[in-house]
């Protein structure tokens, strides 16, 4: 099977003998180029598939390029649903001593429609939980990443640390940056 006559093979990640390169977009980049991945809410499979791959190449343009993780809006979290409100609480302990830390699970605007919202689904019929920092996520992002995956109910964060090989910036004034990770 080809993707849009292109000739491109689609396959099963199980069938991929070899994945060499991975290219995708990202919410933001850090200086070390950790990003912010999921706000379209596929962070597992796209984690998945980039983390099984020899070459991650991440292409943006310069909006997506912070200081540091979380500044420009919500680091998302893959959570089962089964428990999510305790587990949402579990997060929110993590981060309790942190001034301006919120989170909450994402919705989606009901099909129904009268103003109602339905919890958002990904594509592996989990929950979403959207942290919001005021300042970008200080303090060391290892350290937060295993917190988080240590909590049973987390499947998986949108934080993807040391995954980038390079990431491709396209400028405002036209120009093209390849950053490379040191
Ligand atoms: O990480 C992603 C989805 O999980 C996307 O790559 C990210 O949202 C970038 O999207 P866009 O290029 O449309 O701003």
């Amino acid at each position: 099977m080809g993707h849009k006559g292109q000739r491109i093979p689609m396959l099963a990640l199980a069938d991929a003998a070899e994945i060499h390169l991975s290219i995708d977009g990202a919410d933001e980049v850090d200086p070390d180029l950790n990003l912010v991945k999921g706000r379209g809410g596929s962070l597992l499979r796209e984690k998945m598939i980039e983390g099984a791959g020899a070459r991650f190449v991440v292409i943006v343009d310069e909006s997506k390029l912070v200081p540091r993780l979380g500044c420009t809006g919500a680091v998302p979290v893959e959570v089962v649903p089964f428990g999510s409100v305790y587990t949402l609480g579990l997060i929110r302990k993590v981060f309790d001593k942190l001034p301006g830390f919120h989170a909450r699970l994402r919705t989606v605007k009901s099909k129904a429609g009268d103003h109602q919202e339905d919890l958002f689904l990904t594509d592996n019929g989990n929950y979403i939980v959207e942290m919001f920092f005021d300042d970008g996520i200080h303090g060391n992002l290892r350290d937060i990443s295993d917190s988080l995956l240590r909590i049973t109910g987390v499947v998986e964060h949108g934080m993807f640390l040391g995954m980038a090989t390079k990431v491709i910036v396209a400028k405002k004034d036209g120009t093209v940056a390849v950053l490379s990770r040191k």
